[in-house]
Order: structure tokens, then sequence, then C-alpha cells
């Protein structure tokens, strides 16, 4: 899953990691620690990246704030060990030398220019990988804020600065939105009506059937109802699900009331002690009127308690696109992206909830019906970082 993905941001790890050792500016910690404006070296550096990576407005304040932070940050508990490593390593070599001396004095400064072609490498990588564009420039803005003029303890290797900085770079980004749903569906009035929406053969209805089977598994039971009266044998796919996992299902004639088939399931639900009512909806464009009109009367009628956005992963760019769209027309409270598990890029895993406000909550990585994860955003980053380990 997103291996693509995962060998783009690991080359850039690598590559930001050579730059910055490479480049590694040291910090004279006494002059740090006197925090005098004639720390010239050092309060340079970090006044040009904030001119760079601030709004440039506040250029002079954030170089302060920098200088002012690089002053606190002695750890009196990490420069044992930063002494004893100086001890051993010969003075004749350059390199070993170099990092002596940062070792020292314990911190480091990366500058912007030293991590821009990096930064230009990660960011057509990403746009490769069908990460929306504005997504792609906020990961990028978040590492440079979190990477450029940072004044590090040297205990901390570029390596794990890098490594830091990424993660939290695409954290900020694939977390936007996130709640707890099996809270909310917990303490929701009972019974708790989800409408699925998304075009055509995205796989709605088998996430469907998978999410009865992750409701029954956590104590809930279930009923299905098929509110896609528009597609001839969307009955039988439905009801075939409903079979296999012994849940109810409720349908009308093809070519009902949508609504009325929901407002069914509902009543059902309620006169059943039932839990959950999982409605199918006709899967629609945004651009076709009569189908969104649909989805509006099953919004007054039903009032659904969430409503999800089911797309697959695999469609990347087109995925992102309808997800704005759909959330537009019709709000969406969050999104199931399916056939994770065939898409290598990642671009719409990565997108989605930054441009929609709207969290991913589920992922589908299979066809069975235990193919259903709880999209969770640090898992999200372990799994993307995971691959250059070595
Ligand atoms: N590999 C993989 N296949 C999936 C996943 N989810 C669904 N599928 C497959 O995708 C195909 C389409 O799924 P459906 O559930 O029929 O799609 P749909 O959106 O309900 O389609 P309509 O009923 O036409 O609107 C089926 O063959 C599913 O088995 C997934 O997470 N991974």
């Amino acid at each position: 899953m997103f291996d693509n993905l995962k060998d783009k941001l690991g080359s850039f790890r690598k590559d930001a990691e050579e730059a910055a050792e490479e480049n590694v500016e040291e910090v004279d910690e006494e002059s740090a620690e006197t925090d005098e404006p004639s720390e010239t070296a050092d309060g340079a550096g970090v006044e040009e990246t904030g001119v760079n990576t601030a709004t440039g407005v506040e250029a002079a304040g954030t170089g302060a704030e920098l200088e002012s932070e690089s002053a606190k940050t002695p750890e009196p508990d990490e420069k044992p060990e930063a002494v004893d490593a100086t001890t051993d390593i010969g003075d004749d070599d350059p390199g070993f030398g170099h990092k002596a001396k940062s070792l020292v004095t314990g911190k480091f400064v990366i500058e912007e220019e030293e991590l821009e072609d990096s930064l230009h490498e990660l960011e057509m990588a990403l746009l490769s990988s069908d990460v929306e564009m504005s997504v792609a420039d906020e990961i990028l803005e978040n590492i440079r804020e979190e990477l450029v003029g940072e004044t590090r303890t040297f205990t901390t290797s570029t390596g794990e600065v890098v490594e830091e900085a990424l993660q939290e770079a695409i954290r900020d980004v694939i977390s936007v939105g996130q709640f707890d749903f099996d809270e909310r569906v917990a303490v929701e009035d009972k019974p708790v009506t989800i409408v699925f929406t998304g075009v055509n053969g995205v796989g709605k209805t088998t996430s469907i059937a998978k999410m009865s089977r992750y409701f029954e598994q956590r104590g809930f039971s279930a009923v299905m109802a098929n509110g896609d009266t528009y597609r001839a044998g969307a009955n039988e796919q439905i009801q075939e699900h409903a079979d296999a996992l012994d849940t109810k299902c409720i349908s009308h004639e093809q070519g009902g009331d949508p609504a009325a088939v929901l407002y069914d399931a509902v009543e059902y639900a309620e006169a059943n002690d039932v839990d959950v009512v999982l409605g199918d909806t006709a899967g629609r464009l945004h651009t076709d009127e009569g189908l969104m009109d649909q989805l509006e009367k099953i919004d007054r009628v039903v009032g659904p308690d969430l409503t999800l956005f089911v797309d697959e992963a695999v469609a990347g760019q087109d995925a992102v696109n309808r997800a704005r769209e759909f959330n537009d027309a019709a709000e969406i409270d969050g999104a199931i992206l399916t056939k994770a598990d065939a898409d290598s890029n990642g671009g719409a895993a990565i997108s989605v909830a930054h441009v929609t406000g709207k969290p991913i909550l589920f992922l589908g990585v299979g066809q069975g019906y235990d193919h259903l994860e709880r999209f969770d955003p640090d898992e999200m980053v372990e799994r993307l970082l995971e691959s250059d380990e070595e």
C-alpha cells in the first residue's frame, strides 16, 4: 500500500539528511547562551531564515524568537553524552572534526537554500503521486517551518530532525477533522443513521457490508437500506451481502423513492431496537442535479446522523476532486477510501481530509468483510515513513 509514495518520501529523507549533514552550521553555544546581538553567524543565519520562511512581515521578530529559543535549548542531561563522543574522535579527520565541534557546541542550524533542491524534488514527487497541489504546498511549508533555521541539540541527529519534520508535516495535513468515530456512534441516540454517498463502482455497497460487520464486532446491530433505487441489480447486490452477514436489508422496487426506503429502514430499526441504519444511495455525480436532489430529500426526510463519502484511493486526484465537490453539494462528515490495498500512490489518502476539512475515517483494504481499517493518522505516518528505516 502506498509504496510509490513511501519510496519518494524515503528519497527526500535521504537527500534532506545529506544536505543538512553536509551544511550543518555550528552554533557557538557560548555565544548562544549570552544571547548577545553580536552573535553574528548564528543570528544572521536565523534572521535570514525568518525572511524566507515567514511571510516576511515579522522576519525580525521570528529571528529574535529563534535566537532566544536557541539560547534556552541547552539540555544539561544531554551534554555528557556529547562531550564523551568527542573524546575518541581523531583530530585529523575533517568530517569527524566538524561533527566533533558540533557535538561540543551542541547545536546546528539548517539553512533554507541547503534544502531547496530536496524540497523541490519532494514537491514534484508529491504531485506525481496525485497529492493535491495545495496539500503538497502545505506539506512543504510545514517542513520548512519545522526544519529551516532550527537550532537543535546535536544529540538529535540530522536524520532524526528531518524525520520528525516529515512526520509532523504529513500528520498535520492528514489528521484534519479527525474524531473518535466509535465514541460518536456510541453516544448518539439510536438508531444512528449513516448515509453513504459517492459515484458508481467505487465500493460503496461493499463498504456498507464491511461497516455492518464492523458494528457487529463492536456489539451494535445494523440494518442495511438500499437507497440505490436507480441502478438495476442494486437490490440483489446488497441483499447478497445482507444474506452473507445475516443482516436485515430494506429495499423497494427499482425506480422507487430512495428517501422512502431509508425512512422505512429507520422505522424498522426503531421498532426492532436496531442500533445503526446503513443507507446506500445511487452512485451519482455532483453534476447530476436530479440525483443530488435525492440526497437533499434523504437529508430532509431521515436527517442522517452521519453522511460518509466513499471513493476509491486508486482514483487519486479524481477522488480528491469528487470529495471536494460532494462536500460542497451535500456536506459530508467523513470519508471512506476503498481499494487502498491496490493504491501505490497514496495521493488521495494524503489529500482528502485537507481539501474537504473532513476526516478520512476508514480505509478499505481488500474485498473481504474484515478488510476495513480505521484510519489512524499516526499509523499512516508511521506506515509511510517505515520503508526507509534501513
Ligand atoms: N481490492 C479492493 N476491492 C474493493 C474494495 N472495496 C470494494 N472493492 C471491490 O470493488 C468493486 C465495486 O464495489 P461495489 O461495492 O459494488 O461498488 P459500489 O460503489 O457499491 O458500486 P455501485 O453499487 O455500482 O454504486 C467490487 O468488486 C468490490 O469487491 C477494497 O477495499 N479493496
